[in-house]
């Protein structure tokens, strides 16, 4: 594949209600939705999923498109590939910044699938046809997350995920089993603790919950050894996970019993693919966190998702749960809390450029 086009889209799109965790509210998102196009005019897809600011990783949206643009697409433009898993070596010498790399990779993988005529999935090694699905619920009022989990065990989701906080948290969980005892539940603190509220934390081992996401700081694999010999509920890491060297340390160090897989956290697919392969050799179950993305990077998590190590389900759920049109056709759907593994070459979904126009602020293109 010789890549002769890039463009990046910047896209604004307002979320259908705002999202609060520990650390930020988002409520409207920019992405940076990035299209490689090929010697024989075919096309991949990627999405850059930093968000505006620097709150859940460095990264920003600025700083990907600076760094995309003037050093990943330059080195894209010159080169000849066979397959994705070249990029690491052609990126190598460009330190971390790890989702601005993983939009590029994700385009050049749907590329790739599609260029061989097969799903993404297929060619990544997934096995399933069909992958679970589950939600988030951000800190709102109790009244307002009891509804909410309502409506969402109606449409069907399989796994539910809360945030929590300092303050926001064991009475909430207790009164969420009170209402939904036998609920798959979990939560999740985006590094709110320190090993200062191990009481605190130890309350939560009453509530039967899948696991607690990332309690303490985000790039702490060390004192979350500690705290998982004090706790019998699983921890999962989130942000603490950057590399599959971290993911080793981790699971070396017993810092977690579960792994949350973001390819744009870990620095693209292959990468994300390689964690997973290493914690199916350890018996560490996967699941596929989210990151409030459009329907692009959501196709490439349902493709990852469906690698056979994925038994938790994972923050992949419906368009309009995050959206009021999403800009893939047709947008993801839930049905009996499962999602179809789409059997299209590349990520399966068709692009919405009407709806990429709508909501575009600002694009270039290289060549
Ligand atoms: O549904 C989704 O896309 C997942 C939402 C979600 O929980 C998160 C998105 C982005 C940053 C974090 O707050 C967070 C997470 O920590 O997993
Ligand atoms: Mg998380």
């Amino acid at each position: 594949m010789k890549v002769k086009k890039v463009t990046l889209h910047l896209v604004g799109m307002k979320l259908v209600s705002p999202f609060k965790s520990s650390l930020e509210v988002v409520s409207s998102r920019e992405s940076i939705l990035v299209e490689v196009q090929d010697d024989d005019g075919i096309i991949g897809w990627g999405e850059v999923v930093a968000f505006s600011s620097p709150w859940y990783t460095e990264e920003t949206i600025k700083t990907c498109w600076h760094v995309i643009e003037d050093f990943l697409i330059p080195k894209l433009l010159k080169t000849e590939i066979s397959h994705p898993d070249e990029l690491e070596y052609l990126f190598q010498g460009i330190k971390r910044n790890h989702m601005a790399k993983a939009g590029v990779e994700l385009a050049i993988w749907d590329l790739y699938a599609k260029n061989h005529s097969q799903p993404l999935a297929s060619v990544l090694g997934g096995t399933r046809k069909k992958i679970e699905a589950g939600v988030v619920i951000g800190i709102e009022s109790i009244e307002s997350m009891l509804n909410k989990i309502a409506i969402y065990v109606d449409e069907g989701y399989k796994r539910f995920k809360i945030k929590i906080e300092p303050g926001k948290d064991v009475e909430i969980v207790n009164t969420i089993r009170q209402h939904f005892p036998h609920l798959p539940l979990m939560a999740d603190a985006n590094s709110a603790y320190t090993l200062d509220d191990i009481n605190k934390l130890r309350e939560l081992d009453h509530y039967n919950l899948m696991m607690i996401e990332q309690p303490l700081g985000s790039d702490d694999i060390f004192d979350h050894s500690k705290l998982q010999k004090e706790l019998n509920t699983p921890i999962c890491l989130d942000e603490s996970i950057v590399s599959f060297e971290n993911a080793r340390k981790a699971i070396e160090l017993g810092s977690c019993k579960i792994i949350n897989i973001k390819a744009g956290r870990v620095g693209g697919l292959q990468e994300a693919k390689k964690i997973h392969d290493l914690c199916m050799r350890h018996n560490i179950p996967v699941w596929c966190g989210g990151m409030l993305e459009t329907g692009i990077s959501r196709a490439h998590n349902i493709a990852l998702a469906s690698l056979p190590n994925f038994t938790i389900p994972g923050d992949i759920s419906a368009s309009s749960r995050y959206w009021e049109r999403d800009i893939i056709t047709p947008e993801v759907s839930i049905k009996e809390g499962l999602i179809e593994v789409p059997t299209d070459p590349g990520i399966g979904f068709e692009i919405n450029r009407e709806m990429i126009s709508k909501h575009l602020m600002h694009s270039r293109i290289y060549c």
